[in-house]
């Protein structure tokens, strides 16, 4: 097979900015030269062409390439109620989420959803997310057969729950088990799919739906697991009242015994240090939903207590409690929130905004061995960001002076309309109809997509 040599302005974080001052790697002028999906090797698109004569250049430069993002908390069957704004977490629940989530028993309506879902997070230049699924299981394998055309990596699950909800998203505990399980044989490793077990939150699952889960859990050691913590204080207080026996909300998933290193809990805006102390001792990653958590009024991320305590913190899009797809738009709403906190929150630089929404993605979903950066060895996961000729974006990009900058600029102006094209793997899994993209430029126009020279 002939590699195929992308040459681009490219930036990755094969490290954590929280620990590693260095951790943001650039080629203003790069090459990443890729064969069977795979990355071989990589350098100056100069020495990189003379190395490898024999490889086929794909010429992406015009724009900034970064490794795809990975949404850690996204919600399949609310794609069609982002928006909903004005309402706290459970009356948001109640008249808004669950009665479009109950839409999907009608599997031509759940096929269409999936779809619509599907295509969010591709032309937003995610390639790997980690799906909460639908409470029903023929809408939950409906959307794995569409997520299996599109190419792109997805961890999703069932979503179980027997209580406090509506009728029809209730399951028995038995049932979790049984369409549980049947949905891991069928899926889980299958192509990119992988399985994770999801009871929706302590507060609609009883302690028989959570052994349920735990059963699952530990008779294949490889899933995943998800759910919601700590994202509301109506919430917290009704898990409380639910669960007397438990320290606290963590404690309702600990003592069910499904908590480990590919645990992801989204929210935990209002988790205690007791928790967070337990998050950090079984390897459990955060989610932090921060256009969520501004929309429903939940409250304001502790990230500097999470790091402090030695929790990995990932980012999640949570459409539709959240507002659209793009983690630019995430990234820099986390920004925003950790500026608001004053001297509670974390500083976080143009590389932060970066790692959280590509590497510590991976490292949530334990796949950082293989995705996440742009290290020799990884899969050519990639989005390419090319801003339309005349648009706002371009012009901040032609006069950004080092690539911080140009990081910042995308973060703080980057939207759907600048993803051009987007691989997994290497296969390309989308790209922007045509018409308007700097890449149509001649050489001689185009300016140094990462400084103005
Ligand atoms: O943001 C959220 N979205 C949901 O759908 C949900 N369900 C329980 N808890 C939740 N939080
Ligand atoms: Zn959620």
């Amino acid at each position: 097979m002939t590699p195929t040599l992308y040459r681009a302005a490219f930036m990755h974080t094969p490290s954590s900015p929280f620990t590693d001052a260095d951790a943001l790697h650039i080629q203003q002028d790069g090459g990443l030269l890729v064969n069977g999906g795979v990355i071989v090797d990589t350098g100056d698109f100069a020495s990189m062409k003379t190395a490898h004569p024999e490889a086929q250049v794909s010429d992406l430069k015009g724009g900034v390439l970064l490794p795809g993002f990975i949404d850690t908390h996204v919600h399949y069957p609310q794609v069609r109620m982002i928006g909903g704004l004005g309402r706290p977490l459970l009356e948001w629940l109640e008249h808004v989420t669950l009665p479009e989530e109950a839409r999907l028993q009608d599997h031509t309506y759940a096929r269409a959803v999936a779809k619509d879902f599907l295509h969010g997070l591709r032309c937003n230049g995610t390639t790997t997310a980690l799906v909460f699924g639908s409470h029903f299981k023929e809408a939950v394998d409906i959307f794995f057969e569409e997520a299996a055309g599109t190419g792109l990596r997805t961890v999703a699950g069932q979503v179980v729950s027997d209580r406090m909800l509506r009728p029809e998203l209730h399951t028995t505990p038995e049932l979790a088990y049984s369409e549980g399980k049947a949905l891991i044989e069928k899926w889980n490793g299958k192509g990119r799919a992988r399985y994770a077990v999801t009871p929706r939150f302590s507060l609609s699952a009883s302690e028989g739906i959570l052994d349920a889960c735990a059963a699952l859990m530990n008779e294949y050691p490889d899933l995943h697991f998800t759910s919601h913590i700590n994202e509301n204080v109506r919430e917290v207080q009704t898990v409380r009242e639910l669960f007397p026996g438990s320290l606290d909300y963590l404690d309702t998933y600990d003592r069910a015994g499904l908590l480990g290193r590919r645990s992801v809990l989204a929210h935990s805006v209002h988790t205690s240090g007791r928790e967070l102390g337990q998050m950090a001792a079984h390897s459990c990653t955060a989610a932090h939903c921060p256009c969520s958590n501004s929309a429903l009024g939940s409250g304001l991320f502790p990230l500097k207590k999470h790091l402090n305590a030695g929790v990995h913190v990932a980012l999640g899009t949570d459409v539709g409690g959240g507002t659209g797809f793009s983690m630019l738009k995430e990234g820099l709403q986390a920004y925003f929130m950790q500026q608001l906190l004053g001297d509670d929150g974390v500083s976080l630089t143009p590389a932060h905004l970066l790692y959280l929404s590509t590497r510590a993605g991976a490292e949530a979903l334990d796949m950082h061995d293989h995705i996440g950066d742009f290290s020799v060895g990884k899969a050519f996961d990639a989005v390419w960001l090319n801003p339309p000729e005349g648009s706002t974006l371009q012009a901040i990009l032609g006069h950004a002076e080092s690539p911080s900058e140009t990081l910042a600029a995308l973060y703080a102006n980057g939207t759907q309309a600048d993803v051009a094209q987007v691989w997994v793997g290497g296969d390309e899994v989308y790209a922007r109809a045509e018409g308007a993209s700097s890449s149509q430029l001649t050489p001689a126009q185009r300016q140094s997509p990462v400084m103005a020279s």
